[in-house]
């Protein structure tokens, strides 16, 4: 029988059956092979064609004149990236077929016809090939099309409830140019569908299963073979304004999410050159994921960075407590870094302007500086570095009111030409002194967002600027945080820190290029010259290391729950002209005060329209992890419901608990769990612990080889393994405000097999099962 009980040949016995229905599989499996050598052979032709056109470019150069070579290198670029995507994709990059009914409308919104069909037609009209990439017969038919072409959507959209005119999906295996397997789904069995006079055949179980079975390794696969239907809906939604997508652990939301990229690419590739970032929060799911876009064939285009490092040049390399990480977070940091930045200026500004001018002695005194600083700023936004020329020019004036107020006002015309004139004098005098400059250089000095952040190292002055934007007690903790910085800020930064320095930067801008000084004849003879050379002029050119893209076409975000408002208004700015696609999981949250959030991004977003998706189904865990999971999910989120589990194992998820409290015996514990679960799934194992117990994990797995891995409870977020041992669940709980929705983020990373190891604390009962998920 097959998969949709509908027997492929005569019952006579089980064993006559069993071999027919392999005789039928290798039928299918032949004629599928036969299509795929067509395809290679096809595809051996472009890229003899693709090597060609790079020959015969090169051969261009010798004719060297400036249209010729701008030619050859727009051909060079074509066909490398063309000889590129070609040698990439060969492997297995035809994965399906559709087999359609004659279509009675051509199509609906670029997809091709999903109305009514003849039901009394039962023969198969067309049949699609469909792969990464679209390729085409030397008469221009189509031998395989793009899995984001409008003609490849039936092959996700069609369900048997609503098929449309595909009588048959097929996903094809294949291993090099060898096709390995077929897997079928009969979506209008009450038809008996035919092909050339035979009835349509089925082979296997669907190819979701199957994929969902396999081992995990440390980097995610594209699903582009088994998309599913709601999962296809956000891939190919239109781009335009913002696209939210909300779903529980394991429905596909970051598979979902890289293949929108690779689809908008595909479908406006000129609109999309512009950049699409996508911003996930860790390093460890940047790497997880980064493999798929290039599987997709598309790279180059695509940026994924992780939150903490969006701004270049920076790495976030360590980590806040929660506590820390909720004020750095807050929006209440914008106005305290405002004053911060004004601080900076004055921190270790000079109270006094001295300069000798017109034969006497000019002084500003403290009071003076302060009112001409307050001018300076004035009530504009205008970066603070930007304000230094500002600042000279009313430094000059106001040494110049000094000069001359003795002096009677001009009283005509020639008077006040005459007295202007003066001035300019005075101004290019004065400003070319050296007094005058190193005054310039400490009261306005050139600040960098690390050296602004850096002054919040000391608590008391972080509490006097503070003024009720955040309390001693907080002032106390972001000061601890930043200690081991030095005065210019150099030290490990948070993924907070980073949100916070980008927000500094917008306050500072770039500084100005410092005047070259005049050259001064004596100084020359001494040496005490402050001049810049040429050399040294180029040598900062060369430097200069090129900056980060700072605007994007589309903005995809990922786990985007976690997002605080200082990481979304970061994330803003590189958005200004972007669409975007927001996913993420509300009860999977780190982050506690979710409406500040929400503020943040709506903030960001404006008055883009907003279109919003729900997925339902959870591809990653098996019922009885979810079951599990969804004990927690109660107590973390009251009212959330669960996304529905697609298949079970029949597996049980264990449950340990060690009563001795010396770190040392659960550790033995957690180990040994870890050495079983390895002899029992082919991939990946993880133990994830609260974040403070990260060091002690690690000893935990040494010598276990690189399948076994230890994280900290914030560090598996968006990760999954063929195991996972989740210790300590209390404490993970416990860790912050936010702690029971962290833990159910750990309970959802395995795909096979899952252990809850307790500790004392965790009371657990005689069934090991911790009090938490009782
Ligand atoms: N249509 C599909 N076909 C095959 N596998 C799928 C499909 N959809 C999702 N998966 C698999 O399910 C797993 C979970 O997907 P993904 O990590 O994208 O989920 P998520 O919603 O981002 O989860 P989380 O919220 O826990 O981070 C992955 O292994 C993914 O490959």
């Amino acid at each position: 029988m097959g998969a949709h009980g509908r027997p492929h040949a005569a019952d006579t016995s089980t064993a006559d059956s069993a071999a027919a229905t392999e005789g039928l599989r290798q039928r299918e499996i032949a004629g599928e092979q036969r299509h795929l050598d067509t395809v290679y052979q096809r595809l051996e032709e472009k890229l003899a064609e693709a090597e060609y056109v790079l020959e015969d470019a090169a051969k261009r150069v010798q004719v060297g004149t400036p249209g010729a070579l701008a030619e050859r290198d727009a051909q060079v670029y074509r066909a490398g990236a063309h000889l590129n995507r070609l040698n990439n994709e060969f492997e297995d990059f035809l994965f399906g077929r559709i087999d359609l009914q004659q279509a009675d409308a051509p199509e609906e919104h670029g997809i091709p016809s999903f109305t009514p069909l003849d039901p009394t037609d039962q023969n198969v009209a067309q049949t699609l090939h469909i792969g990464r990439l679209g390729v085409l017969d030397a008469e221009f038919g189509p031998l395989v099309i793009d899995w984001r072409a409008p003609a490849a959507a039936p092959f996700y959209r069609a369900t048997p409830l609503e098929p449309g005119r595909v009588l048959r999906r097929r996903v094809i295996r294949s291993k090099g140019r060898k096709v390995i397997g077929v897997e079928d789904d009969l979506l209008r069995p009450d038809l008996a569908p035919t092909l050339d006079g035979q009835e349509l055949a089925v082979i296997g179980d669907g190819a979701l299963m199957a994929s969902l079975g396999r081992a995990r390794s440390h980097t995610m696969r594209d699903i582009v073979s088994s998309i599913q239907k709601e999962q296809d809906e956000v891939i190919r939604a239109p781009a335009a304004g913002a696209t939210l997508v909300t779903g529980g652990p394991g429905t596909g939301k970051t598979a979902v999410a890289l293949h929108r990229a690779a689809f908008l690419l595909y479908q406006d590739r000129r609109r999309y050159a512009g950049g699409i970032l996508v911003v996930s929060p860790t390093p460890l799911l940047v790497s997880y994921t980064e493999g798929v876009l290039p599987a997709l064939g598309e790279e180059g285009q695509v940026a994924i960075r992780a939150v903490g490092s969006l701004v270049d040049g920076i790495e976030a390399e360590r980590y806040d407590t929660p506590e820390t990480a909720r004020i750095k977070g807050s929006a209440r940091m914008v106005q305290l870094l405002r004053r911060t930045a004004r601080a900076a200026l004055e921190l270790r500004a000079p109270t006094e302007l001295k300069v000798v001018a017109r034969g006497e002695v000019l002084r500003l005194d403290a009071g003076r500086l302060r009112a001409v600083r307050g001018h300076v700023v004035g009530s504009g936004g205008t970066p603070l570095n930007l304000l230094r020329p500002r600042a000279r020019r009313l430094l000059l004036d106001a040494l110049w009111a000094e000069a001359i107020r003795d002096l009677p006002k001009p009283t005509d015309h020639y008077g006040r030409e005459q007295r202007q004139e003066e001035k300019e004098a005075f101004d290019e005098y004065v400003s070319d002194e050296a007094p005058f400059l190193d005054f310039l250089d400490a009261w306005w000095p050139a600040l960098t967002p690390r050296q602004v952040l850096a002054s919040l190292r000391n608590a008391k002055h972080t509490n006097r600027i503070a003024r009720r934007t955040v309390t001693p007690e907080e002032a106390r903790r972001l000061a601890a945080s930043w200690r081991h910085l030095d005065d210019r800020g150099a030290g490990g930064l948070t993924a907070h820190d980073v949100a916070l320095l980008d927000e500094l930067q917008l306050l500072l801008g770039e500084p100005a290029r410092p005047k070259v000084r005049e050259v001064d004849a004596v100084d020359l003879l001494t040496g005490l010259d402050e001049v810049t050379t040429y050399a040294d002029r180029s040598a900062r050119t060369r430097e200069r290391v090129p900056v980060e893209r700072t605007e994007y076409a589309h903005v995809i975000v990922d786990e985007a729950q976690d997002l605080t408002p200082m990481q979304w208004r970061m994330i803003g700015r590189r958005a200004r002209m972007a669409t975007w696609t927001i996913v993420g999981d509300p009860a999977q949250s780190s982050w506690p005060f979710p409406q500040e959030a929400q503020a943040a991004l709506d903030e960001v977003l404006g008055s883009k329209p907003r279109r919003r998706h729900t997925l339902t189904v959870n591809y990653r865990n098996p019922a009885e992890i979810a079951e599990v999971a969804a004990k927690v999910l109660a107590l973390a989120a009251p009212g959330t419901p669960s996304p529905s589990a697609v298949r079970s194992t029949g597996i049980v998820p264990r449950f340990a608990a060690v009563a001795d409290p010396a770190p040392a015996a659960f550790g033995a514990a957690a180990r040994a769990e870890l050495v079983r679960l390895l002899g029992e799934v082919d991939g990946t194992v993880a133990v994830v612990v609260p974040m403070d117990r990260r060091a002690e994990a690690a000893g935990w797995i040494e010598g276990l080889g690189d399948r076994a891995v230890a994280l900290g409870s914030l560090e598996a977020k968006g990760l999954e393994y063929d195991a996972t041992v989740v210790a300590d669940p209390t404490g993970i709980a416990g860790e912050s405000e936010a702690g029971l929705r962290v833990l159910y983020v750990a309970l959802t990373r395995a795909t096979q097999r899952l252990t809850v190891l307790s500790g004392p604390d965790d009371l657990a009962d005689s069934a090991g099962v911790p009090a938490l998920l009782r």
